[in-house]
């Protein structure tokens, strides 16, 4: 076996074969099985899409009917699961409290039948319909009230929308909030994917895949960016004070939040569609002070660093279409995870299909032949 480079972050090495997702990051392109990210997010629904990555193709209606009622009616979160959820601190990040209620839905669930198709197809339906419960209970619960029961004639992002605070949400907010989950669904071999797949290919159940997936898309610089992108726009507070900021977190080396990917050296598709999707709220719902400095933010940003390629990413307008619809800043990335969960569940597939352990080698850079010192002479 011929011995490669070592490249950081394994930079450019591909880890897997896969026909779920395809990114041209010089051209701007994101494509589902295929389609192309724009074509969905403006026809397609956040399930039908969620079909289409996981079984590789378009749903007929009847299949596609199927699919949704299987979700609608596994929506209800176990009651111990629930108490288990209320034992929880309610300062307790949102994500921390999911990456331990999906691990837990493994207490119940263990036994594993990796080569039977409805075990699969059970897998997917479960957690796909009871991760948006749990992000919700706990938001309910960590405010003191109980967690509201789903409503079954709603669909699913309407259905999450009035779980959150109990209100039947208005259309466009529950349009736009779909379109959201359809953007963040898949993105190939990003951080939190290959933590699915690396988990996965230990023939571990799914609960587990997708509880090492969660706790890897909650770093900021993965899908915690979102809630940082607030964050830094609060703290920057007008328009006049971009630049300066700017300049002094370039000066500084430090990463601006939103910005810069590993694969697009262009301005994300998604961000383009979720700035038009804030912007289509704004006109109904009213301006957000904060719009204005994002955009000042992305022209600067552009300025200084656009010979770099850094230019706004997935995380940079989404916070402001959430925020917009009154959600609270920390489920932003569980909210990254309600969408994701469908894409790590086809790779977790994919995985399966032509599994070998994911086991790299690594640049040992350390002694040989050490002596041990004895404790009172170190
Ligand atoms: C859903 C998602 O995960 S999307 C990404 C969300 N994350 C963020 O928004 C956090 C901010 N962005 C980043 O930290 C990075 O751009 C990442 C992690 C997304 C990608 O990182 P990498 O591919 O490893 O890029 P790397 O860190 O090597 O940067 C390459 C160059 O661009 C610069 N750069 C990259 N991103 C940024 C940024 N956000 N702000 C300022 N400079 C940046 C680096 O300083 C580096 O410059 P240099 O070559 O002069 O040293
Ligand atoms: O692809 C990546 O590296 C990050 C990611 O998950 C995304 O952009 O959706």
């Amino acid at each position: 076996m011929s011995v490669c480079e070592y490249k950081p972050g394994l930079e450019g090495i591909p880890a897997a074969q896969s026909s779920i997702s395809y990114v041209d990051g010089q051209k701007g392109i994101l494509e589902y099985r295929g389609i192309r990210i724009e074509e969905l997010a403006a026809k397609s629904t956040f399930l039908e899409t969620a079909y289409l990555l996981i079984w590789g193709e378009l749903p007929s209606k009847e299949e596609l009917a199927a699919f949704e009622e299987e979700v609608r009616l596994h929506r209800r979160i176990k009651y111990r699961i629930r108490d288990m959820m209320k034992c929880f601190p309610e300062s307790g990040h949102p994500m921390d409290a999911l990456q331990a209620s999906a691990a837990a839905l493994g207490l119940f669930y263990s036994l594993r039948d990796l080569h039977n198709p409805a075990y699969i197809r059970d897998s997917v339906v479960r957690l796909i319909a009871t991760i948006p419960t749990m992000v919700a209970a706990f938001q309910l619960m960590r405010k003191g009230n109980d967690p509201v029961r789903p409503r079954d004639d709603l669909d699913y992002s309407a259905n999450f929308l009035y779980m959150l605070d109990e209100k039947e949400p208005d259309p466009l907010a529950a349009k736009i909030f779909d379109i959201c989950l359809i953007l963040h669904v898949e993105h190939t071999m990003n951080a939190s994917t290959f933590s699915a797949r690396v988990t996965a290919s230990t023939l571990t159940d799914p609960y587990a895949v997708v509880a090492s997936a969660v706790g890897t898309l909650g770093g900021p610089l993965h899908g915690g960016a979102n809630e940082e992108v607030i964050q830094m726009l609060e703290d920057i507070g007008s328009v006049a004070n971009v630049r300066p900021y700017v300049e002094d977190l370039i000066q500084r080396k430090a990463k601006i939040m939103g910005f810069g990917h590993r694969v697009y050296k262009v301005k994300d598709p998604r961000a383009t569609i979720l700035q038009n999707l804030a912007e289509e709220l704004f006109s109904k719902f009213g301006e957000d002070k904060y719009y204005e400095i994002a955009q000042e933010m992305e022209r600067v940003v552009a300025e200084k660093l656009g010979h770099k390629g850094i230019y706004p990413n997935v995380d940079f307008y989404s916070g402001l279409v959430y925020r917009k619809m009154g959600i609270p800043t920390d489920l932003f990335t569980p909210i990254f995870a309600i969408a994701r969960v469908a894409g790590w569940l086809a790779h977790w597939k994919e995985q399966l299909e032509e599994n070998r352990i994911f086991r790299p080698t690594q640049v040992y850079n350390g002694q040989h032949e050490a002596p041990y010192i004895p404790i009172d002479q170190r």
